[in-house]
Order: C-alpha cells, then sequence, then structure tokens
C-alpha cells in the first residue's frame, strides 16, 4: 500500500517469525517523526473493519489515529469502535471522526496500537512519559493484540537503561512519603525519584485520573523487573508504574535501514 515514504516498502502482513525486516533499506535520511509516522501506519495495516480498536497516546501514536480516520473518511474501513487511552486522544480521535466507546462497553478490545518510551531485547517496555501509563496500561491489557510503535531510538538492552524516567502514577496524598519509599526501593539501582512537574512554578502534573506521576532515574540495571513490579504495587500510595511487561503482541520498528517488526512468539517475554 502506497503511504507517504515511496522509499520504504512496508506492505508486508506479519508473520510468526520473531523479528522479521519488513521493507528495503532507505537511502534518504528521514526525521525521527517521519520514522514515527511510518511505524505507526504499519501497524494501522492491522486494522480491519469491525474492530474494537484501544488508540495509544503521543506522538507516535497521534499518527496512528491519524491515518485510521482517514481510512474511516476514505470508506477503507468502516464500523470501527475506537477506546481512547487519555483526554487527548479522546479529542484528536473525535476531531478525525473515529466513533467512541470504553471498557464498559467494550471490555475487549481486539488491537491497540500505542507507542512506547522504551523497548527491551524482550519486548517489555516502559510507557508512561506522557502521562497516560494507567489508561494505556487498561486498556492496553484488555486487547487481544497489542502492537507497540516506536523508532529505533526507543531500544534499550534493558529498561530504565536510557537513564530516562520510569514513571510511576501515584495518589497526589502525602506524596513526598511514596517517592521517598519508591527511592528506597531501588536504593541499589542508584535511584533518584522525582516528582512530575510543569511550567515555570513547578506545579505537580496531575493525570487525567487526578494523580501525580513520580519519576524514578535509575544509575543501574534494576534486575529482575517482576519482582520490582511487585515491590513498586506493594506500596499503597501506588496506582501503578510504566513497566508493560510480557504485554507487547507485535513491536514495529523503524529505523534509518528500514521497517523491523517483532513478534511475540518465540521471544519470550521476560528476563
Ligand atoms: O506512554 C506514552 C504516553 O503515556 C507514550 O506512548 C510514550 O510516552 C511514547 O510517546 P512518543 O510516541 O511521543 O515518543
Amino acid at each position: 500500500m502506497a503511504i507517504a515514504f515511496p522509499h520504504f516498502i512496508v506492505s508486508d502482513k506479519p508473520t510468526v517469525e520473531s523479528a522479521i525486516m519488513v521493507s528495503k533499506p532507505s537511502p534518504v535520511i528521514l526525521t525521527q517523526d517521519e520514522l514515527k509516522k511510518i511505524a505507526a501506519y504499519k501497524a494501522v495495516e492491522f486494522v480491519e473493519s469491525g474492530m474494537v480498536l484501544g488508540l495509544g497516546t503521543g506522538s507516535t501514536a497521534k499518527h496512528a489515529v491519524d491515518r485510521i480516520g482517514e481510512l474511516l473518511r476514505l470508506g477503507k474501513l468502516n464500523n470501527i469502535v475506537g477506546i481512547p487511552t487519555s483526554k487527548m486522544t479522546h479529542e484528536q480521535a473525535v476531531s478525525v471522526g473515529i466513533p467512541l466507546s470504553d471498557l464498559d462497553s467494550h471490555p475487549v478490545v481486539d488491537l491497540a496500537i500505542d507507542g512506547a518510551d522504551e523497548v527491551d531485547p524482550y519486548m517489555n517496555l516502559v510507557k508512561g512519559r506522557g502521562g497516560s501509563l494507567l489508561r494505556e496500561k487498561m486498556i492496553e491489557g484488555a486487547c487481544k493484540k497489542f502492537v507497540v510503535i516506536v523508532d529505533e531510538s526507543k531500544l534499550v538492552e534493558h529498561l530504565g537503561g536510557s537513564g530516562l524516567a520510569m514513571p510511576v502514577e501515584i495518589v497526589p496524598f502525602c506524596w513526598k512519603f511514596t517517592a521517598h519509599r519508591l527511592q528506597l526501593l531501588f536504593e541499589e539501582a542508584g535511584c533518584v525519584a522525582k516528582l512530575r512537574t510543569f511550567g515555570e512554578n513547578g506545579k505537580p502534573f496531575v493525570t487525567d485520573n487526578k494523580n501525580y506521576i513520580i519519576d524514578l532515574y535509575f544509575k543501574k540495571d534494576i534486575g529482575d523487573l517482576n519482582a520490582a513490579s511487585d515491590a513498586i504495587l506493594r506500596h499503597p500510595g501506588v496506582v501503578e508504574h510504566g513497566m508493560f511487561l510480557g504485554m507487547a503482541t507485535t513491536v514495529i520498528i523503524a529505523g534509518e535501514l528500514g521497517v523491523t517488526m517483532k513478534n511475540k512468539q518465540g521471544l519470550g517475554s521476560q528476563r
């Protein structure tokens, strides 16, 4: 199918191979946003008429939502129901004409498409630097297929390995206490816990669910991810964290050498 990047061929359907190159190498240097768009368009090829779709949040997922709206307008898709993972995506989906619902009315989601902040070799993810991790985890946890779309800058050897934030959504009540407890939990990994703020006055960033976000920064590998997940969730002030372990069924990676697709089968989901 022709998309906006004719030097990329991104029409192959996914196979069961764990990792395959699905496009020809490109001689053209692409911007990061162009790579995001290529991954997003490739993911939308999985969408079929009549599906209930989880609609992701962020600059990569935005391209997928735009594309789904475009295919609806062109009559190439119909009977789609979207479940947005944030208020922002809700607004975008309305603006491009995607009919919307929620998990109460549609508890089973056929396919979700979303970006990620980090992807490890086992397809575990860090999500939530855009602040929508709770709704993303609820909706993507309810879907039959979860297609993650990234440019190659998101690939890491181990989660937390980019040196950037690992978000944890917490209740605002005594947030300093919870932040301190989270930092202590990962003391050996050199963890620093910071309240996410915005604007010049450093007001707390408030999620769509009226919670705060503590960003954890690690100097070292945090080791066993399931153990880390359990330990974080054991704190009563924690609502959810941004590690998405074993949830992705497909990861589409757009890079300078083309598009690579990894499927869950044969890869394992944990380390
Ligand atoms: O988890 C997310 C939002 O909560 C996003 O998917 C993640 O932050 C990636 O965003 P982008 O596509 O803009 O790089």
